[in-house]
């Protein structure tokens, strides 16, 4: 399918559901069209009945009214249902844009920029509306006058409608020869846009990191170069579009004109009434409008139609199957995990990460993974999470292979905790019941009391009602990551993985985590990332991961002896150092 034609079936795709209105709307602008082309007829009777010195009869009068104000009212409502149409078109394609990336794989997220996402969302689909309203009904409507009008003319003065074909086909030439850079420049200037949402996205997420760094001017100045490219694109398609305008509002003069010098000389000699000279005059008059029409539907279906070619581009990415709502009972027990000769790598250009990754955390108690960093510590639990798909060996959760699980009954059985930014902007409820809506106040409560957030909640101004910020900004370091261990525990996982935050926690927060790590692990399975020696002290098995690979396992006190990266690992504190 070509790119043309695919994004044409987008945008008849958004249209569908909304063929009633389309009809309607099309129908009604479609009458209000032929009201207005009985005017110059209407016109010509009044000029002959002047001519001939015949009084106006109140019939003809009547007529005239009721076609004039007939055809405003029901023009009027026609485009009332047609922006209904669009505002219809634009809701539908958010809605299922949004549906399509949320159900992306993780892996094409990481390609793409959420800025540049964002736009396509907010901005892109706003050019549809115009693709069916101003775009093709309005560009139909005024094909049809303007052939009415054409036929009108020949009936009046073959003679005269050679010449305005003459000058039209000219015009017409011209406007086909400025239409695809019309749309490059229209798919261009949303590109920049999009380019635009990235940036910004990109110093909105690490503010307080520009801030530091003093670099927001700099950041302003490539906000501002983006914003800059924006409108050069948004110029160039003003610049085609007018130039198309005024192609079009010449031919228009230059016809009127010729029409009335051959026409004067034709009257002159007796060929032509004055009074068909004056409705072909009028007919004429009413080519500018379909015209001009004409070519601003084409303009703004190029719009549309470079707006659907990137909205396709995300809907035609692989998503993954359906994985939530999961609404089977899970089974409470604690689940083991198995990984066998597991090799894994992000892409086909890139080195593997996992180059043969074998370990066995049994049900129930604590497994700490450590390791240099880099070493695909957090790698095993976006393979677990199926947030990517090994390249070769098994991973098995409570015995069954994950590839063999239903995605959602898995992500159910899981609770993960990440290291960066766990928590979402929105009260503090809102981020408990974010994994399990429906959990009781009592199960509420009590993912609280276990993880130590009681106190908090008493403190802050609104309870659990308090807003928590962007990434959860007003929460401290540790009151996240255990906001974000009560939310996972809501969901009653079977395995928790945890990875624990790099940055230094007070002593506190640490004793905190370490308490609540241990009773969760009382009653499911935890599988930790560990960069603290007083976490992996209380583990029941420590797995040491190195460049891709196990390369040992062990207790605490076992690994002391039996192994020198560990060694060195635990006695310099920080069981991350640098690979
Ligand atoms: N989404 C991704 N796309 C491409 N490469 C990635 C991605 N995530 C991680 N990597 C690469 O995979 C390697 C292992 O990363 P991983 O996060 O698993 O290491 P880690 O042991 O958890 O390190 P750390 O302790 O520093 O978090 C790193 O070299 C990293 O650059």
């Amino acid at each position: 399918m070509s790119e043309a034609s695919g994004s044409w079936r987008t945008l008849f795709g958004y249209v569908r559901p909304y063929r009633g209105l389309l009809a309607l709307g099309g129908a009604l602008t479609l009458i209000s069209s032929l009201t207005g082309l009985a005017m110059p007829l209407l016109a010509k009777t009044v000029v002959d009945a002047f001519g001939a010195q015949r009084p106006l009869t109140g019939p003809l009068l009547a007529l005239t009214v009721t076609v004039l104000v007939g055809g405003a009212l029901v023009g009027a409502l026609g485009r009332y249902v047609l922006e209904r149409m669009g505002e219809g078109i634009v809701y539908s394609a958010r809605v299922r844009l949004v549906d399509r990336m949320l159900r992306l794989r993780v892996s094409e997220v990481d390609r793409l920029r959420p800025g540049d996402l964002l736009a396509r969302v907010t901005s892109d689909t706003t050019l549809l509306r115009v693709v069916f309203t101003s775009g093709l009904v309005e560009s139909i409507s005024a094909a049809f006058m303007l052939a009415g009008a054409l036929v009108m003319m020949a009936v009046l003065d073959g003679f005269l409608l050679l010449v305005t074909l003459a000058v039209l086909v000219l015009v017409g030439g011209l406007v086909g020869l400025l239409m695809p850079r019309i749309k490059n420049a229209s798919e261009q200037a949303q590109a920049s846009v999009g380019e635009m949402g990235a940036v910004l996205d990109r110093v909105l997420q690490a503010f307080r990191t520009v801030k530091s760094s003093g670099a927001e001017g700099r950041e302003i100045t490539a906000v501002a170069a983006a914003a800059r490219r924006a409108r050069d694109r948004g110029v160039a398609v003003a610049w085609w579009t007018s130039l198309a305008g005024t192609a079009s509002w010449g031919a228009a003069q230059l016809t009127f004109v010729a029409v009335l010098g051959v026409g004067g000389a034709r009257v002159a000699s007796g060929a032509l009434t004055v009074s068909s000279l004056v409705a072909f005059l009028l007919y004429l008059f009413y080519l500018v409008a379909p015209i001009a029409q004409l070519i601003q539907g084409a303009t703004h279906v190029q719009g549309g139609l470079a707006a659907a070619a990137r909205i396709r581009q995300i809907e035609s990415l692989p998503g993954e199957e359906p994985a939530d709502g999961f609404s089977g009972r899970v089974d409470a027990a604690p689940a083991g995990v198995t990984f066998e000769g597991v090799v894994f790598r992000y892409g086909d250009d890139r080195p593997a990460v996992h180059r043969d990754v074998s370990f066995t955390a049994p049900a129930g108690g604590m497994t700490a993974l450590v390791g240099p960093s880099g070493a695909g510590k957090s790698t095993v639990f976006a393979l677990l999470e199926r947030f990517y798909e090994r390249q070769a060996g098994r991973i098995a959760v409570d015995g069954r292979d994950i590839g063999h699980w239903p995605l959602a009954e898995l992500r159910a059985a899981i609770g993960y905790v990440e290291q960066d930014a766990p928590v979402l902007d929105g009260t503090l409820r809102e981020n408990l019941l974010l994994a399990a809506p429906h959990a009781r106040e009592a199960d509420l409560r009590r993912a609280l009391r276990l993880t130590r957030l009681e106190d908090l909640v008493t403190r802050l101004p609104a309870g659990l009602d308090s807003m928590v910020g962007h990434r959860g900004v007003m929460l401290s370091g540790g009151e996240r990551q255990r906001v974000a261990i009560a939310r996972a525990l809501l969901r009653r996982p079977r395995l928790l993985l945890l990875d624990e935050a790099t940055s230094q926690l007070d002593a506190v927060n640490e004793l905190l985590l370490r308490e609540v790590i241990a009773e969760v692990a009382a009653e499911t399975t935890v599988l930790v990332i560990a960069h603290r020696l007083s976490t992996v002290a209380g583990a029941d098995l420590i797995v040491v991961m190195e460049d891709g690979r196990v390369r040992a396992t062990g207790t605490h006190a076992g690994l002391l002896h039996g192994d020198a990266l560990y060694r060195e690992l635990a006695t310099t504190q920080l069981l991350t150092r640098p690979a």
